[in-house]
């Protein structure tokens, strides 16, 4: 299926501007309007992260007039293993800032709007309302479902793409001519069964896999060159080096795109992924210790049973002195449990607290009421206990 293009051309192209896109408007399907119609684009690129380095790049380098980035987080050392729109030098700055520069510095003739702030309700429809398309380089449920009803909302083209380990997958949104990711995922996964890639990891050059189709899909929306990657999901295997693709229809039944919507404005998206399940945040109330406090019962040879429900990877990676490795899922599936000591009192950690908070409620539903988690992580206890130990 082919579309007009998203926008008209702008009037002319600078002798500059033709020199530097010489190898685009030689292209005989390209071709001087082609590049005409990217100079007048504007495209807003949410995060400015692993796919979002990337992607905005190659909308710089491709000439795109006008490019937004979201992004309210700054720069960390572990970013810049796959964040390549950022160096060394950056660490500690805003990602909106540093992105620029770096865009700036592809290609200068590009206009680039800052917005630094967290996408949410309150801002994104008046942000989406002032561009063409959105390339979506986020990490979280909560964001691209927000992401997906302002665009049904407002009638713009989503561009998606998601990563983890070796997987990627990558497809167009556009509810007005197909499917919108609600008709691919109706409901979010439940609250930490799909681990983000902080927790998981991911390989680095799988964001320029699946950041660069997402720019090759922007580029033939904005010029109406080719089929749009609309109505198929794109899924890349990195390992074995296979693409595969799945048709996505659009479904009568979609909450938001539907024949009878029931999401007719924005939503609690928080909510709705639910961060954190309710079994979880119940079962932590009153039963998060703070790893300070960890710190004191081992100093006073309290008897307790620390267990780390991480992974073997992340454990060899730092771990809390005389914590136990058990992960996750073996409580989960309901194996762990019988190995636990009973005259202890057990005290739970994962990176941050939100895996614990998981297993805590099994536990507690099997009886251990004492047992409590350890809010923070073993970040928390390397930030305060033990500085000079690696984070990830
Ligand atoms: N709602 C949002 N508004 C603006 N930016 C967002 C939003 N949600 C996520 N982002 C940004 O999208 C980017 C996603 O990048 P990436 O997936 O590489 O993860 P990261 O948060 O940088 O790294 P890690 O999770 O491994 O610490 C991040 O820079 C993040 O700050």
């Amino acid at each position: 299926m082919s579309l007009p293009p998203l926008v008209e051309p702008a009037a002319e192209l600078t002798v500059d501007e033709v020199r530097r896109y010489s190898r685009h408007l030689i292209i005989p399907d390209f071709g001087m309007s082609g590049q005409k119609r990217l100079k007048n684009a504007k495209v807003l690129c949410v995060g400015a992260g692993g796919l979002g380095s990337p992607a905005l790049l190659y909308l710089a380098a491709a000439g795109v007039g006008t490019l937004g980035i979201v992004e309210f987080d700054t720069v960390d050392e572990s970013n810049l293993q796959r964040q390549i729109i950022h160096g060394q030098s950056d660490i500690g700055k805003s990602k909106a800032q540093s992105a620029k520069e770096s865009v700036l510095e592809a290609n200068p003739y590009v206009d680039v709007v800052l917005h630094e702030d967290r996408l949410d309700s309150s801002n994104v429809m008046e942000l989406f309302a002032q561009y063409d398309l959105i390339v979506d380089g986020t990490d979280n449920f909560a964001t691209r479902y927000l992401v997906n009803d302002a665009c049904v909302l407002l009638n713009k083209p989503y561009i998606w793409g998601s990563i983890y380990r070796f997987d990627g997958q990558a497809s167009v949104f556009w509810a007005e001519h197909g499917p919108c990711y609600r008709c691919l995922y109706p409901e979010p996964p439940p609250p930490g069964m799909v681990p983000s890639c902080a927790e998981g990891g991911v390989l680095g050059v799988l964001c320029a896999s699946i950041g660069s189709i997402q720019v090759n899909e922007a580029i033939k929306m904005l010029t109406g060159m080719g089929d749009p990657l609309l109505g198929r999901l794109m899924i890349y295997d990195a390992l074995e080096m296979t693409y595969r693709q799945v048709k996505v229809r659009k479904d009568p039944e979609c909450a938001v795109c539907g024949k009878n919507p029931t999401v007719t404005e924005l939503i609690d998206y928080e909510a709705f992924c639910g961060v954190v399940s309710e079994e979880a945040q119940e079962a932590a109330l009153g039963s998060t210790i703070t790893p300070r406090q960890l710190k004191e019962w081992m100093d006073a040879g309290e008897n307790i049973h620390v267990i780390d429900v991480r992974e073997p990877n992340e454990y060899e990676i730092v771990s809390i002195p005389g914590a136990v490795l058990v992960p996750k899922n073996e409580f989960l599936m309901g194996n762990a449990l019988e190995g636990l000591p009973q005259d202890k009192r057990i005290v739970l950690h994962c990176k941050t607290g939100v895996r614990s908070a998981e297993v805590l409620a099994v536990l507690k539903s099997a009886g251990f009421q004492d047992a409590v988690h350890v809010g923070g992580g073993v970040i928390g206890w390397v930030n305060q206990i033990e500085p000079e130990k690696p984070v990830y």
